[in-house]
């Protein structure tokens, strides 16, 4: 295990005492700033493996490791963002994210505060909506009140499931793109369930595959060797882009199944570059991972 900043280490979960585990033998890193997505079949695991990383759900077996520290129950050193935006209804854009923000730092003045929670509010384009209720937003607007309050608290870690699941598709390029953005101004460390391949290919550094449960694990790390300039618009002209996405959805069709009907396998993921072994040179944004 290397020296990641989140180290996941034989983790394992079970929820009856006589059926088989849900997961079992997941390990993985994630180094500071860095942007990773796990993929998998509905009912795997993944929103279970990222309750136990905020402490919302205890695992039957393993460790996780956050800055050096064991992850036994919530903390706001990680920032979580539901697919369900979680606003607090009789809250303001700005009362929202203000709670959280004095959650975080009991001792801050309002206006201290509220300057802090503005600046984010601005990040996420939301400028002019501070005083509207969530109601009166879009799901879009919702989501990025969600993300914003998460930055807000400036988290060591930033966990979301899903977090676009539910917008349509041009709303949810342009929240990926804000996301991009705010992600490369602060240098967040994320890890993120998607069901978009395309979506973990424009955010992600790498992308965990997990296969089918029960007893599923992270079968593959799939490093995205594609420069971090990739945007929405031109990832699709780079020939890297449909070696990954080939990849990635090959896995989902195919290997997902096969390695859960195979039994145990590896307990540690094979970190995958799709296109080298075909002599297509990297093109790396120098943020390798630890071997998980
Ligand atoms: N609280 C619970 N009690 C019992 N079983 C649970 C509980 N939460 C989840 N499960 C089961 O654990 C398995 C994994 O669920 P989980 O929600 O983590 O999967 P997932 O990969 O996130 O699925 P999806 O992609 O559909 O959100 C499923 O079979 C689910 O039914």
């Amino acid at each position: 295990m290397g020296k990641a900043f989140l180290i996941v280490d034989n983790l394992s979960k079970r929820y009856t005492d006589d059926g088989p585990p849900v997961f079992d033998k997941v390990s993985f890193g994630i180094d500071k700033g860095e942007f990773a997505c796990i993929i998998g079949h509905s009912g795997c695991g993944k929103t279970t493996i990222l309750n136990v990383l905020a402490g919302l759900e205890a695992s039957s077996g393993g460790v996780v490791i956050m800055d050096q520290r064991e992850v036994k129950g919530p903390s706001l050193d990680r920032g979580v963002v539901f697919q369900s935006h979680a606003l607090m209804p009789w809250f303001s854009v700005l009362g929202n994210i203000v709670f959280a923000v004095r959650s975080r730092w009991p001792d801050w003045p309002r206006d201290k505060a509220e300057e802090h929670a503005r600046r984010f509010i601005a990040m996420v384009g939301l400028k002019g909506a501070e005083h509207k209720k969530p109601s009166e937003l879009s799901g879009g607007m919702k989501q990025r009140v969600g993300i914003a309050r998460a930055f807000s608290i400036e988290p060591k870690m930033l966990l979301m499931d899903e977090p676009f699941g539910a917008l349509d598709a041009l709303t949810r390029g342009v929240v990926q793109d804000e996301l991009l953005k705010i992600c490369s101004a602060t240098h967040q460390t994320v890890f993120m369930i998607t069901h978009d391949v395309d979506e973990a290919i424009l955010l992600a550094d790498k992308i965990f595959l997990m296969s089918n449960g029960p007893r599923a694990r992270i079968a593959e790390v799939v490093v995205n060797t594609m420069p971090k300039t990739r945007t929405r618009e031109n990832m699709h002209h780079d020939p890297q882009f449909y070696r990954i996405r080939n990849h990635l959805v090959d896995f989902l069709v195919h290997r997902s199944r096969q390695i859960q009907e195979a039994g145990a396998g590896d307990a540690v993921a094979r970190m995958i570059m799709p296109g080298l072994e075909e002599g297509i040179p990297a093109q790396t944004s120098g943020n390798f991972p630890q071997a998980a």
